[in-house]
């Protein structure tokens, strides 16, 4: 189902091109805001057809800079983009692409971090989310310093049935470092399966579509740039809280080389590591010698199975934080020592 009302096409007038955007505004990069331009327009045009269809469709764009990506969204006839920048530089250049598409174009002088994702979206698209997912989207040449605590943020949300991002199966269409977008795609058993690779895929199917050479953006970053896009699935593939999921994906990860048995191990207070450990492979079916990379979804489903009922039996378990009492314990060393 499209957003709203009949479909429209629509394309921005002939304006200054990105680099003449840049040159007009001063628009020189700030490396603390991770500033990294694409100027050619076939790159942005190319990432936001990845984003599949966006006729009629609400976007999201976060960090829009001097608005090469912004360009190419509006002129994918969507209903409404909102965009969310930092930099108060690039407000100027915004609004002059805002006046080129009348209505179209909101504009927010703000921080990703600190911006409230409910007032991207219209709340009548909320709650949509069996065959007729609403045509709601997030797109982003992610600042690098902020796209991992932003891409897990935006899962919980793909998490969440209720409350404020319970706008159903949001897709995301987001750049990252190659190795983060190699991390978010790998497959069960590849070297770089981590913790963001089973909490990226067991709520969305997410997809390495495209990979940037450092060399398109200016200034170069020293790295390779992959673009993710990511289909939120019908039901998680694990049904259990978010935190709970990021508990034991967390803990089984701390140990990347080892058994798995040693990073779940610490999801227990010590004087009952060993007996609870046994017993949560031994109920979930897991052979505690497989290595953290070996471990599949259907895995990490029965151990969060598992863990669940465990804490429902023993509420304090939940709340035990295996790092926080190693804090403790080296601070009661210390304390001894002086
Ligand atoms: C990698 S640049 C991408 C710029 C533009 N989208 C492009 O592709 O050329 C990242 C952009 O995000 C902005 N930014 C960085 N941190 C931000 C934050 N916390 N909130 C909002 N914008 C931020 C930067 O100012 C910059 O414009």
């Amino acid at each position: 189902m499209a957003a709203s009302g009949a479909l429209s096409t629509f394309r921005l007038p002939p304006l200054p091109t990105i680099r003449e955007i840049i040159k007009l505004f001063r628009l020189q990069a700030v490396k603390q805001l991770s500033q990294n331009f694409l100027l050619d327009l076939r790159l942005t045009d190319k990432i936001v057809r990845k984003a599949g269809n966006l006729t009629n469709a609400y976007v999201y764009e976060v960090g829009p800079g001097p608005g090469g990506i912004t360009r190419s969204i509006l002129n994918a006839s969507v209903a409404e983009l909102l965009v969310v920048e930092k930099d108060s530089r690039f407000i100027p250049g915004l609004q002059m692409l805002s006046d080129a598409a009348p209505g179209k174009l909101r504009i927010v002088h703000g921080d990703v971090l600190t911006f409230k994702i409910e007032k991207a979206f219209p709340e009548s698209l909320k709650r949509q989310w069996e065959d007729d997912p609403p045509n709601v989207h997030i797109i982003g040449n992610l600042p690098f310093s902020v796209s991992t605590p932003l891409i897990i943020r935006w899962l919980e949300n793909v998490s969440q049935r209720d409350g404020p991002f319970a706008y159903g199966r949001t897709q995301m269409t987001l750049t990252f470092q190659k190795e983060v977008a190699e991390r978010l795609t790998a497959s069960t058993g590849s070297k770089q399966r981590s913790r963001l690779s089973v909490m990226a895929q067991y709520l969305c199917s997410v997809q390495h579509v495209f990979t940037i050479p450092g060399r398109a953006f200016v200034p170069k970053p020293e790295v390779d740039v992959g673009v993710v896009h990511f289909t939120p699935l019908t039901q998680p593939r694990i049904q259990q809280p978010f935190k709970l999921v990021e508990k034991v994906v967390q803990n089984v990860f701390q140990f990347r080389r080892k058994y798995c048995h040693r990073g779940l191990g610490m999801l227990f207070p010590e004087a009952q590591r060993l007996e609870s450990t046994g017993k949560l492979l031994q109920w979930a079916d897991v052979d505690p010698t497989l290595r953290p990379r070996q471990l599949t979804i259907s895995h990490f489903r029965s151990l969060c199975d598992v863990y669940r009922k465990m804490c429902d039996e023993d509420p304090n378990l939940f709340a035990y934080n295996f790092r926080e009492e190693s804090k403790k314990n080296k601070s009661k060393k210390q304390e001894k020592r002086e």
